[in-house]
């Protein structure tokens, strides 16, 4: 393994999508291989943000995932956060017709608010476990994300099923294409950059303040070439 924390190239994934599709749960479920019950979880509010450390190759990144709310009355906020993003993870929920129909909504704002047409995109299925409530086809999915020119999955955060695969495709395919990371340069924002609070990276907000909150999973996970986890304080 190489890098110190400082020159870690960090990598910055959105998850967007409508309203209770399940992105906040995928995040978790990724960052922390929980899964909470709907009694237990509530909308998000803004954004929510995560970092994971993690280890492609023998070369470490950190992964910053920006947890958008979904609701219509954040869209202006949320849509500020876009800026920036080599990955984009738009989720839709199987069993909601209404949460596909409104992709093309979502790819229309990432269209408008995204600083690269190289951003890669991955089209999430979610919450394969409630097969019986399907309403969404895996075709359907698959045709769509064909058509936008994405990457593809379907899976549950509630049983883990799918998750770390469809960040695993998107890493790996944000990675394989350097141009799209190396001009970030290491640790270095470029114009117009939200991080939590709209503050900079050394004053980033905590949890307490609005539901933005800043959380250092601590973890390595590889991708690629096997696995490693250690302690990181990137
Ligand atoms: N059965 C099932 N339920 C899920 C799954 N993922 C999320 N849920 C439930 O769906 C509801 C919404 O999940 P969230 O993760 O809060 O959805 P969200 O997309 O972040 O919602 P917003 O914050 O409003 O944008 C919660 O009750 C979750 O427990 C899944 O894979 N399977």
């Amino acid at each position: 393994m190489s890098g110190t924390p400082s020159d870690i190239p960090t990598l910055k994934v959105l998850l967007i999508g409508s309203s209770s599709v399940g992105k906040s749960s995928l995040l978790l479920r990724f960052t922390d291989d929980e899964f909470l019950s709907p009694e237990e979880t509530s909308a998000t509010i803004g954004v929510d943000y995560r970092i994971k450390g993690i280890e492609v190759g023998g070369k470490r990144f950190k992964l910053s995932i920006w947890d958008t709310a979904g609701q219509e009355r954040f869209r202006t906020l949320t849509s500020s956060y876009y800026r920036g993003a080599q990955g984009v993870i738009v989720v839709y929920d199987v069993t909601q017709r209404d949460t596909f129909d409104s992709l093309p909504t979502w790819f229309n704002e990432l269209e408008t608010f995204t600083t690269s047409q190289d951003v890669v995109k991955i089209v999430v299925g979610n919450k394969v476990d409630k097969e019986f409530s399907r309403v969404v086809t895996t075709e359907e999915g698959k045709a769509f994300a064909d058509k936008m020119g994405c990457l593809f999955v379907e899976c549950s955060a509630k049983k883990g099923v799918g998750v770390n695969g469809a960040f695993d495709e998107l890493v790996n395919t944000i990675i394989s294409t350097p141009s799209l990371w190396q001009k970030t340069g290491p640790g270095v924002r470029r114009p117009g950059d939200r991080m939590p609070g709209g503050a900079p990276a050394a004053h980033a907000a905590d949890s307490s303040r609005g539901n933005i909150s800043l959380t250092d999973t601590g973890g390595y996970v590889g991708y690629g070439l096997g696995v490693a986890r250690d302690s990181c304080s990137c």
